[in-house]
C-alpha cells in the first residue's frame, strides 16, 4: 500500500516507530514531516493538509497523521474531498473505523498511546475491510452531503 504519513512536534518521535513498521511490511510510505530530529513546535494543519491532499487526490492509497491527540489532524483532514479520517486510539476504533467506516486517514493521538499500542492500532487498521451494504450505503449519504456543501 503506497502511504502517506506526517506528524506535528508532538507526534514526531512516534512517527518514527510508524514508519518502520509500515517499510518493514513492505508498505510504500512517504514522509511529509515534522523531521523526526527537529526540535520546532509546528502547527498540525500545515501537515494534515499535505496528507490529505494526498489521500483525496488519489495519489496514496491511505493516509496516517499523527498529532498530540490526533483531533486536530483529523479535523483538517475531513475538510477534503473524499477523506474519512477517524481517530484512533484503542483496537475497537482502529477495526470499526475501517470496518463501518471505510477510513482512509487514521489519526493518532501521541499523547494518549504508547508506541507499541499504537502500532497494534496501525496492524489492525491497515488488516481490516469495510463490510459494505448497509454501511457503503451510510457512506454515500456523507459523500452525498460533501458534494452538496461544495457546490
Ligand atoms: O492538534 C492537537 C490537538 O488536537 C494536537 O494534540 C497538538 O499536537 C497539540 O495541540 C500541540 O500542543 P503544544 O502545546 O503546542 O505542544
Amino acid at each position: 500500500m503506497k502511504i502517506a504519513i506526517a506528524a506535528d512536534h508532538a507526534g514526531r518521535e512516534l512517527k518514527s516507530y510508524v514508519i518502520d513498521f509500515l517499510t518493514l511490511t513492505n508498505h510504500q510510505v512517504l514522509d511529509y514531516g515534522v523531521a523526526a530530529d527537529s526540535s520546532a513546535s509546528v502547527d498540525y494543519p500545515d501537515y494534515a493538509d499535505i496528507v490529505a491532499s494526498e489521500v483525496s487526490t488519489g495519489r496514496c492509497d491511505r493516509g496516517i497523521l499523527i498529532c498530540g491527540t490526533g483531533i486536530g489532524m483529523c479535523i483538517t483532514a475531513n475538510k477534503f474531498p473524499g477523506v474519512r479520517a477517524a481517530v484512533v486510539n484503542d483496537e475497537f476504533t482502529a477495526r470499526m473505523s475501517r470496518a463501518h467506516n471505510d477510513s482512509n486517514i487514521m489519526c493518532l493521538g501521541s499523547r494518549i498511546v504508547n508506541y507499541q499500542r499504537a502500532i497494534d492500532f496501525v496492524k489492525i487498521w491497515l488488516a481490516a475491510e469495510c463490510e459494505e451494504g448497509r454501511h457503503r450505503s451510510r457512506i454515500g449519504k456523507v459523500t452525498a452531503i460533501e458534494k452538496r456543501l461544495s457546490q
